[in-house]
This record gives structure tokens, C-alpha cells and sequence, in this order.
């Protein structure tokens, strides 16, 4: 399994039992009142040297070796374990493609395997001495570009995947390698780190390595990344070398740059946006047994909640008390934006509480909205019509009403107004109307599908 190292710092302990523990031996009747210690959750954060947070999604080409670099990564930082790979190994070799253990570290479906390609985001964890990450493995293969964006919508920055052999990075350009860091671009994401990948194959040139950082820079900085925002790394992920330690091979000695896990930690660090209203998306609901409370978990997207809080769920529009908070194995006081805590409830009733429902701050509730403007991203034709509308797993039918404006990807200028239709991979501004309220608010991630099908990601605007 993989997973984040145990050693990490935690949140203050209030008590040192396991809750699921206390809680199976009391009664509802034995159920102590919530006493809130009113911490200033901010400065107890900022006491208790949590490490900080980056998330990334992993862009490029299919094939030109993501999925390989990032299994190196996990395999050299001791996620995973040599009897696990060994493992994968064996498994790769009996269907002859040895050669794939290290991808299969990230794709671990039994259907990405037997195509070789990663059809969903694998989402894996690992850290530094500084740094928590979370890898959003986004997959190459151009019919699975709505994933990717989904892992884009929670990135902080990305790496963009090239293959530096003989051929491979210029069809990757006529490929996904220019699209993909475009769309990223044009879902918020401003820093990249481009892993030059595959350098054995070409022997650690380092003119190589210079004609693509040339071109990609400049194609990059186009499309507007800045180029101080943009770390070109040579790697090889099939060997490690240059991914955590340095290269040994002699033809690589004019590099003396970075390793990627250096690049990566030197990374700035996401915002937490811990002072910001709470909003947690309650990604699993559930109770131990009659005398339970009922028990809900999830990421924390904004703020934090600590023990005695009233949190509101929406759409229901309920109140509920934090009896007990549990994150990363531990009984907490309190919990931050960023962390995935499960949060003990009482004076709720769980029908109040559904997958993919809002837990937020009742006294900065997320409204309930049934119209907004939303700049999407288009997978397929987009006109004036019907679609579903999904924030999470929560959804709503609803009308795409007006097509504003179709955008240029880089820059979000206004290319034409009121187009008759959006196109596909074209970026624009929408009117969408619902037919019931969703908890949406600006910044919100939307995707709207048609018939099953995805049609476009978006953004809500207001
Ligand atoms: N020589 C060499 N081969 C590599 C390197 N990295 C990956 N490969 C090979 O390239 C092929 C594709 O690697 P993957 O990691 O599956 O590529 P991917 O980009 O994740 O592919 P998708 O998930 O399908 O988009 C495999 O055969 C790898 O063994 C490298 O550094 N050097």
C-alpha cells in the first residue's frame, strides 16, 4: 500500500487512546457534552510545525514516461517496498512488459494495466524532511483529458513529463505535451517543472537537453507561464538518476543543477488557506453502531474546525456539534484546510448527511445557487443545451443559457463574443442555469456532462 510515512508531525493529542475505542464503549445517555477549548486554531497551526503541503498533477505525452518517474520516486523515497515492486515485477514480466513495474507503482487498476495506459487520477502521497505531497497522476492518453483536468483543479503546480529520445519529444509536441501544459495553465495552474525525462537514451546530451529547455521555454513563456516560474530538470525515471540522487553517469558531468526531488521541494509552498470559512466535502458518512455518533470524513478544502464547533451541511442546511475530531491515525483538537480528518458528530441526524454534501461554517455559510457564470473548458461541442452539472458527486440538470465568449487559453482575453458554438479544447465564459440549488461559490470546480459524457470542465465565476 501506499501511503504517507508515519513520522509525520502532528496535531496536539487530546487524548492517546484511539477514539474508535472510547466511543465504542460509551452510550448515547454517556455521550459527555462538547466542550469547546476555543483555540485560535491559525496560531496552534502555526506552533505545531505541521509540515507544508504541495499538491502536483503529472502532464506529457502518453508514454514519454510519467507514470515510471513517479513509481521511481516513491520506490527511492521508501513508499513503497522492494517486496511490492519485486512483486509488480513479476507480474509485468508474465505478460512481457517488464519493463512497466515501476509505472504499475502509480497505476494500480487491474484495466490500466492490461492497457498500459492510466485511465483515472491515481492519487499518491509522500514527503520530505519540509514537505507533504500529494502526487494527482494525471493520464496522457488524449481520451482521458477530462481526468487530467480533474487533477489539475487541485494542483498546485505541475510536472510536465518530456521525453527526451530521438523523435519522441518533437511528436510529443504535435501531441499532448503542448495541450496538456496549456489546459493546466488555463485552470489556474502558474509553475512548472518540466522533467526532461529518459536522458539515458540519449546519453546525458547535453545539447539535448538544451534544444528542448529552449524550445518549451520559449512556447511556455507564449503562452504565459513566466519564465521564472518554469525549472527544466534533466532525469532519468527508469534509472533514478538525477529523480533523488545525483547523476553518476560521467557524459552528465555539465550538470550540476537541481535533482527533481530538490526542484520539487524547493517548490513554493501551496496556500493551506486555513483562515479562510471552513468548507469540508464530505467524501464518506458512517456510524459504528447504535451507540455511535455518526461520523463523517473528508478533505477540508478551506479553514479549519476544531472540537465544540457547529459545522453546517449544505444543501441539507443542518447544524451539527464536532464531538471528537481524528486525523492521520490521531485523536486531534483541530484540524486544517489541506488535512482529511473524520469529524464525530452529534445532534445530527445522518439522512442530513450525504456524499459529496458541503460541511461549512454556519456563520459563513457556501450559498445555494441556481444560476452562475462559469468559464469552461471544452472537451466536446458545447452549444446552447441541456446538461448535468457536477460539483463533486453532488448534481443538478440544468441549461447552458448563453455562450458569452469564447477565450484565449493563456491569457483569458476575449477572442469573440457570443459565439454560436464552443469547439472542442476551446476555453470560454457560459451561462448556466439550474433546475434545483447546489452550494456553489466563486472559484468552485463544475463539470458538465451530456448523455454520460463528459463535455467540459469549468470554473464558476460568479
Ligand atoms: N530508457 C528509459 N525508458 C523509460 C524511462 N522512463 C520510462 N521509460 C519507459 O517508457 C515507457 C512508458 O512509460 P510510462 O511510465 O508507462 O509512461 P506514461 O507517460 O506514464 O504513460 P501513460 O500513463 O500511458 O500516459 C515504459 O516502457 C517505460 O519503461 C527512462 O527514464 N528511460
Amino acid at each position: 500500500m501506499l501511503g504517507t510515512k508515519s513520522n509525520v508531525t502532528k496535531p496536539k493529542k487530546s487524548t492517546g487512546e484511539s477514539l474508535a475505542n472510547s466511543v465504542d464503549k460509551l452510550s448515547v445517555e454517556e455521550v459527555p457534552k462538547v466542550k469547546s477549548k476555543n483555540l485560535n486554531v491559525v496560531a496552534e497551526f502555526e506552533k505545531s510545525g505541521m509540515k507544508r503541503m504541495a499538491n502536483f498533477v503529472v502532464i506529457g505525452h502518453v508514454d514519454h514516461g510519467k507514470s515510471t518517474l513517479m513509481g521511481r520516486l516513491l520506490y527511492d523515497l521508501n513508499v513503497i517496498d522492494q517486496r511490492s515492486v519485486d512483486k509488480l515485477r513479476k507480474e509485468a514480466e508474465t505478460i512481457g512488459k517488464s519493463s512497466f513495474a515501476l509505472a504499475w507503482v502509480m497505476d494500480q487498476t487491474s484495466e490500466e494495466r492490461s492497457r498500459g495506459v492510466t485511465v483515472d487520477i491515481a492519487t499518491n502521497y509522500f514527503e520530505t524532511d519540509k514537505t507533504k505531497f500529494t502526487i494527482l497522476d494525471a493520464p496522457g492518453h488524449k481520451d482521458f483529458i477530462p481526468n487530467m483536468i480533474a487533477g489539475a483543479s487541485q494542483a498546485d503546480f505541475a510536472v510536465l513529463v518530456i521525453d527526451a529520445s530521438t523523435n519522441s519529444f518533437e511528436s510529443g509536441l504535435k501531441g499532448q505535451t503542448k495541450e496538456h501544459a496549456l489546459l493546466v495553465r488555463s485552470m489556474g495552474v502558474h509553475r512548472l517543472i518540466v522533467a526532461v525525462n529518459k536522458m539515458d537514451t540519449v546519453s546525458w546530451s547535453q545539447a539535448r537537453f538544451e534544444e528542448i529547455s529552449q524550445q518549451m521555454n520559449a512556447f511556455l513563456t507564449a503562452a504565459s507561464y513566466t519564465a521564472k516560474s518554469i525549472t527544466f530538470i534533466p532525469c532519468a525515471g527508469l534509472t533514478g538518476e538525477n529523480v533523488t540522487r545525483k547523476v553518476e553517469d560521467p557524459s552528465a558531468s555539465w550538470y550540476s543543477g537541481q535533482s527533481l526531488i530538490e526542484a520539487l521541494d524547493a517548490s513554493e509552498p501551496a496556500k493551506r488557506n486555513i483562515e479562510k470559512p471552513l468548507r469540508m466535502t464530505i467524501g464518506d458518512v458512517f456510524r459504528g453502531g447504535i451507540q455511535n455518533p455518526v461520523s463523517i470524513s473528508g478533505r477540508i478544502d478551506a479553514g479549519s474546525v476544531q472540537v465544540g464547533d457547529a459545522i453546517l451541511t449544505m444543501p441539507a442546511g443542518e447544524t451539527a456539534i464536532v464531538k471528537a475530531i481524528e486525523a492521520e491515525n490521531d485523536v486531534v483538537d483541530w484540524a486544517v484546510a489541506g488535512q482529511i480528518p473524520t469529524l464525530h458528530l452529534t445532534d445530527i441526524d445522518p439522512v442530513h448527511l450525504r456524499l459529496g454534501d458541503i460541511a461549512c461554517d454556519p456563520k459563513h455559510p457556501v450559498k445555494l445557487i441556481k444560476s452562475f457564470t462559469s468559464k469552461i473548458l471544452a472537451f466536446d461541442h458545447v452549444l446552447p443545451m441541456s446538461v448535468d452539472v457536477f460539483r463533486g458527486r453532488l448534481q443538478a440538470e440544468g441549461k447552458i443559457t448563453a455562450l458569452t465568449a469564447t477565450l484565449n487559453k493563456a491569457t483569458g482575453e476575449v477572442l469573440k463574443k457570443k459565439p454560436r458554438v464552443i469547439k472542442p479544447a476551446e476555453v470560454a465564459r457560459v451561462v448556466i442555469e439550474l433546475e434545483r440549488e447546489l452550494p456553489l461559490e466563486a472559484g468552485t470546480r463544475v463539470v458538465l456532462r451530456e448523455g454520460g459524457n463528459t463535455i467540459a470542465a469549468g470554473l464558476l465565476e460568479a
